[in-house]
């Protein structure tokens, strides 16, 4: 099967399975009681009606509008498959709603309109206004595109947006910036190529203009080759760019000593040796969706000074307007924009092409399994994941909207603003969406040692439907089903394993045999041996070492300390390891902290905190992010002399050493471990420098245990864990009370670790 029809299949089960399509509506308002929807409906719905008509501006306040976008499209243009109609559009339109949903919180309704004519379009958008906050103009082919946007913006006094010109302009441009300053060229000297002279060629070739390129460096090709002055065919929107050239010149010769191409048009019209005789350190945007004018292996293949931009996903330099679209319409609905004027698109590119120069954060790396991504060649524009895009775009382009005089709302408190739009994102969650998804691409074998239980159970459903792991469950058939049965969970694709059963005496005998040899010289008898591995926790264990599976998860429990002896003794510690530890990893809005050890040592001294720290700080590492570590006490640096205090300042002294290749810096109050400007002002001398820590190291058991309860109860911060350290293979031992939510997250744990250590 080759990878284009696996993709193919995959790609028509995505969309078909469950409810057909991708998006759906909900309510967000309680309709749990009959007061609730006399509330939501008659009789209650007439007050807010009322209000509206007497306030026509109330209706941003009693409805959705405010924050309800149109993704309109007739289909004449759908991404580089031309002209598919508007029924073949709506699986892009709805994508469309689902970005604008995940990445800004904006809720959408897809539109695809029977219509080509483009005064009918504008006529049937116009009576659209009242629905909408703002209109994001989709895939409409050119040159229609240009007159119903032109006509549109006059009409209406909602943003209105055509995507594929502007989106694209401003992500195009951000990445041009970036890359021009990378190669030191300048922009009004560059020599352009453009295939395309379509919507988005014709829009982002404007932009570039208002940011310095000459016209007289572009030389532009359709369908009919050269766009020059000679032609007679040209739509009055490309005439303006077209070139003085008279002689007939092919792409190909175009390309010639050429320092960017720009690919707005088909798939694979560009070959290698085009690329090959380009100027030096050229630049290549092959942005066509979803085949580019020329593959990235392709063109990387002839050049190693190329920089090189896709409009995909499964490439560095991804150039979508997928950067720009959510958060642009997020700033203009905020400020009630009157329209998207050209201040605010330059302030989105702005902000995209400076964002891409700062520091990467974790949870980007960890997308895309990474060490360290960071502003070069690979990456001249920031992932559409990166959770920074919502404030630092949209705050752009909401202040833009401001400062030109076209926002409706005025924004008063930034903070609270910037508050407000990490907080719709819900950006603690996304360090487990990655794991989540990262254990989907291999699940592995997870023993359940408990699964006569009813979370259990929930939890297993979820991990069977997401295929994040195999799941083995140990118990009685019975049981299981009557839980199963009672509360209608299908279990159908599960192992159930009944070790108690007749069936299971010869496994049993064989792990009783194996326990025995391990343990005879710490006190086992082979009766005993066999007493053990009897019980559930030990019969798990043995399946890890047996290698009939890949992970253990152990029964909910409080008694932690005896749940955890089975692997102790079974599995053992990685070789080189003294002590285990137990970690958690709390998914606060300041990105993921992991803190150690919550619950196995009680009182270490110097020696275990240095084995706790490294076992953390390797943990971290495999989550592909770097461990930025803070040992924390009462004192600062010296600044008292309590056993506690002493005992992180020599463990720091020794990691500092032992450790080169991580951040770490202690002793020092928890809050300093945030506070960098205090910290800097204060310790200039901290190794943590400019940046917060992401892995805390407590002193004792008490201090670690109580700061995450505390956090976890006071703060509600979500948490996983324990995360146990320092084991050859995966087991983890789920708290009593947890919820089916923590179950699936410490599953998707074991998946991960299972896979690190194949
Ligand atoms: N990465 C991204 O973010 C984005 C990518 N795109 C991609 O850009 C492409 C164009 O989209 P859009 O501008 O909306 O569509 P349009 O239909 O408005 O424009 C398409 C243009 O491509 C030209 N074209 C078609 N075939 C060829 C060819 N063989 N050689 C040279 N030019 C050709 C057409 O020429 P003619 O005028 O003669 O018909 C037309 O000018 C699509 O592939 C789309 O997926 C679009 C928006 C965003
Ligand atoms: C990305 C996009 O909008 C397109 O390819 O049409
Ligand atoms: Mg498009």
């Amino acid at each position: 099967m080759s990878i284009s029809s696996i993709l193919k299949q995959d790609a028509l089960a995505y969309h078909s399975e469950g409810k057909p399509g991708k998006i759906e509506v909900k309510p967000t308002k309680s309709t749990a009681t009959q007061r609730d929807l006399s509330l939501a409906y008659s009789p209650g719905v007439a007050e807010p009606c009322l209000e509206i008509a007497a306030f026509p501006e109330k209706v941003y306040q009693y409805t959705a509008k405010g924050n309800l976008v149109g993704v309109i499209s007739n289909g004449t243009a759908v991404l580089g498959l031309g002209n598919i109609g508007p029924e073949a559009s709506k699986p892009v339109m709805e994508g469309k709603g689902v970005l604008f949903k995940i990445f800004a919180d904006i809720d959408v309704f897809d539109l695809e309109l029977n219509c080509l004519e483009p005064n009918d379009f504008v006529e049937t958008v116009v009576r659209l206004e009242p629905t909408f906050g703002g209109i994001n103009l989709e895939d409409i082919k050119s040159p229609e595109c240009f007159e119903i946007e032109e006509k549109l913006k006059k009409r209406l006094k909602i943003p209105i947006m055509h995507d594929d010109q502007h989106g694209t302009a401003i992500i195009s441009s951000a990445a041009l910036i970036n890359a021009l300053e990378i190669v030191g060229k300048k922009i009004n000297q560059a020599r352009f190529v453009v295939s395309g002279a379509g919507a988005a060629a014709i829009s982002c070739v404007k932009l570039y203009l208002q940011l310095g390129a000459k016209i007289e460096n572009f030389l532009i090709f359709d369908k009919d080759g050269l766009v020059s002055k000679a032609r007679t065919d040209l739509n009055p929107y490309v005439s303006p760019l077209a070139c003085d050239a008279q002689e007939k010149r092919t792409l190909a010769e175009a390309m010639k000593g050429a320092d960017v191409f720009l690919g707005l048009s088909v798939g694979n019209i560009i070959s290698p040796d085009m690329v090959a005789t380009m100027a030096k350190d050229p630049i290549v945007f092959a942005m066509a969706n979803p085949t580019p004018e020329i593959g990235y292996l392709e063109a990387k293949a002839v050049r190693d000074d190329l920089i090189m931009a896709t409009g995909r996903s499964d490439y560095p330099n991804q150039v979508n307007n997928v950067l720009g679209f959510p958060f642009i319409f997020r700033g203009a609905l905020d400020v009630r924009a009157s329209e998207i004027n050209d201040e605010m698109k330059l302030a989105a590119a702005k902000a995209l092409a400076c964002l891409a120069k700062k520091p990467v954060p974790d949870i980007v790396n960890l997308a895309y399994n990474e060490k360290s991504i960071s502003f070069g060649p690979d990456y001249i524009i920031p992932k559409p994941v990166d959770p920074r895009l919502i404030t630092t775009v949209s705050m752009a382009v909401a202040k833009a909207a401001m400062d030109s005089g076209v926002a409706t709302v005025q924004i008063k408190n930034w903070d609270e603003y910037e508050h407000q739009l990490a907080k719709r994102l819900g950006l603690d969650n996304q360090v487990m969406k990655f794991i989540l998804k990262r254990a989907k691409s291999n699940p592995k074998r997870i023993v359940f040692a408990d699964a006569q239980n009813l979370k259990v159970l929930k939890a297993v459903r979820e991990v069977l439907d997401e295929g994040i792991a195999k799941p083995i469950l140990l118990g009685n058939q019975a049981a299981i089903q009557a839980i199963c049965e009672e509360h209608h969970i299908d279990l159908q694709g599960t192992e159930i394993l009944d070790f108690k059963h007749p069936d299971s005496e010869p496994l049993l005998k064989e792990f009783a045999d194996l326990f025995y040899e391990k343990r005879k010289r710490r006190g086992y008898t082979r009766w005993e041996a066999e007493k053990q591995v009897r019980k559930s926790n030990y019969f798990a264990a043995m399946m890890l070492e047996t290698q009939r599976a890949d992970g253990v998860i152990s029964g909910l429990t409080k008694n932690y300390p005896e749940a955890i002896r089975p692997a102790l003794q079974i599995i053992g510690k990685k070789p080189g390891v003294k002590k285990v530890a137990g970690m958690y990893l709390l998914l606060s809005k300041k990105g993921p902290l992991f803190f150690s050890d919550t619950t196995i040592n009680f009182q270490p001294d110097v020696e275990d905190i240095v084995e706790i720290t490294r076992l953390t700080g390797e943990a971290v590492e495999r989550f592909n992010l770097q461990p930025r570590i803070a040992l924390l006490s009462y004192s600062n640096f010296g600044s008292a002399d309590g056993d506690d205090a002493i005992k992180m300042r020599e463990a720091t002294h020794i990691l500092q050493k032992k450790y080169p290749k991580w951040l770490i810096e202690g002793e020092m109050q928890a809050h300093l471990a945030f506070d960098k400007e205090l910290r800097q002002q204060n310790y200039p001398f901290a190794t943590l420098g400019n940046e917060t820590a992401n892995t805390l190291i407590f002193p004792n058991l008490s201090a670690a245990n109580i700061a995450y309860n505390l956090l976890k109860e006071a703060a509600e911060i979500e948490y996983i864990g324990p995360i146990l350290l320092g084991l050859r293979k995966p087991v983890h031992v789920l708290q009593l009370g947890a919820s089916v939510r923590e179950i699936i997250n410490m599953v998707a744990i074991a998946v991960v670790e299972a896979q690190t250590t194949e």
